[in-house]
């Protein structure tokens, strides 16, 4: 009888977490608004773009909306996608629906005890999920200005 390993076995596709991120982008300067992960979720303390997974029935502007007033208080204008990435955690293997937002309203509270930052590129806090890189890439070439993975992945912590 043969045996089959772990290793040779075939391994169920992997199913996409779907996601909804948002770019938050301050009119008077162009700032980006970049926040933490809080205690509790996979990479806790690690800093990224609000947003979260879609819900059933909803559509990534639907969530994304959701996402905002559950973690920052505010409720976006229209937001339409602007870029998709996939990245493959051990944890999960996302979809990263992108918008870029430039209109909400109310006040930044932070809900889930997180903290948040208007950055300029490149950005200061430390680390970065490194799901977010494309998107960091994207932003500075639209910019002008110059994008190094490796400055990210410099202050990424070691095993
Ligand atoms: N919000 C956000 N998620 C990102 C970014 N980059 C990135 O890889 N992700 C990944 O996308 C997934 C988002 O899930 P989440 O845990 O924040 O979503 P959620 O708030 O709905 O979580 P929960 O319902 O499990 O509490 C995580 O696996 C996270 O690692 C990013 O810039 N922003």
């Amino acid at each position: 009888m043969e045996t089959v390993t772990a290793e040779t076995s075939p391994q169920p596709a992997r199913k996409h977490t779907e996601v909804a991120v948002g770019v938050l982008l301050r009119e008077s300067d162009g700032a980006l608004l970049i926040s933490s992960r809080p205690e509790g979720k996979p990479y806790a303390g690690y800093w990224e773009f609000p947003g979260g997974k879609l819900e059933a029935g909803e559509t990534v502007e639907q969530a994304l909306r959701r996402e905002l007033i559950e973690e920052l208080g505010v409720t976006i204008g229209t937001a339409h996608v602007w870029k998709v990435t996939e990245h493959d955690y051990p944890h999960a293997l996302v979809r990263l629906h992108w918008c870029k937002v430039t209109e909400w309203s109310g006040d930044f509270e932070m809900r889930e005890g997180q903290q948040m930052a208007w950055q300029q590129l490149p950005l200061t806090v430390a680390p970065v999920l490194p799901g977010a890189y494309p998107v960091l890439q994207w932003l500075s070439e639209e910019r002008g200005l110059p994008f190094d993975a490796g400055y990210y992945e410099a202050q990424q912590p070691r095993d």
